[in-house]
């Protein structure tokens, strides 16, 4: 379900940790800009770079599947619920050449207790482009302890010390 304070259609949903892979400010990283959709679904946008190649002039499969995951993620925002990915299915479909951008859409399919049935493509260039990329996935809701006990102490200390980290963290939170 749709959560009663999820962002409104349209509207860009944050990085959820400044040094994340996939929407964080990183070099090297995606630099992946979602929204929320209708529903329980999001879409983004992926401009595939040079440091993204698999072949030459190609992107990596790798990081396809990354920009899947990171927009599968982001339907976080729409539930108000941490989830991570618990399996991860993803055909290729196309080759997407470098300097493609991308166009991501993700929507929750199914819930069952803690697991999210969800899917998600990617198309060539526009919305309605042709899909190059589809994945079909399996996340499963944790606790914020699930990051507190698992992660490096380095970085949690650092993301508890930083008070938008924690409110990012606050907004997710599921008081009893
Ligand atoms: C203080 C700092 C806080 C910072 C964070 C703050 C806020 C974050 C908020 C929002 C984030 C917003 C956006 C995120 C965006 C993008 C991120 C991209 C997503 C990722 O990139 S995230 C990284 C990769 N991800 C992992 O790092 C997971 C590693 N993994 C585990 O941590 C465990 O594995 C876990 C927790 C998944 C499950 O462990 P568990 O012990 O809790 O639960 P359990 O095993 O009992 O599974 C329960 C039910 O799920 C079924 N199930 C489980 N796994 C399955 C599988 N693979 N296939 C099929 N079914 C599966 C079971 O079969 C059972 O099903 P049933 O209930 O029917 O028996």
């Amino acid at each position: 379900m749709r959560h009663p304070d999820a962002p409104a259609p349209g509207k860009p949903l944050g990085v959820h940790y400044d040094q994340c892979f996939g929407c964080g400010d990183q070099p090297g990283g995606l630099g992946l800009i979602a929204r929320a959709g209708e529903g329980v679904s999001v879409t983004a946008e992926f401009t595939v770079r040079s440091g993204h190649q698999g072949a030459p002039g190609l992107a990596h499969g790798g990081a396809l599947a990354a920009a899947l995951d990171e927009t599968l993620g982001a339907l976080n925002w729409l539930q108000r619920a941490i989830t991570v990915t618990g399996r991860l299915e993803t055909d290729f479909v196309r080759p997407v050449p470098v300097g493609t951008e991308l166009h991501l859409e993700a929507r929750v399919t199914a819930v069952h207790g803690r697991k999210v049935y969800c899917s998600a493509t990617g198309r060539l260039g526009a919305p309605d482009g042709p899909v190059a990329v589809r994945a079909q996935a399996l996340f499963i809701e944790v606790r914020v302890e699930h990051f507190i006990e698992n992660g490096r102490a380095e970085e949690i200390d650092a993301a508890l010390a930083d008070p938008d980290q924690v409110k990012v963290a606050r907004a997710f939170e599921v008081n009893p």
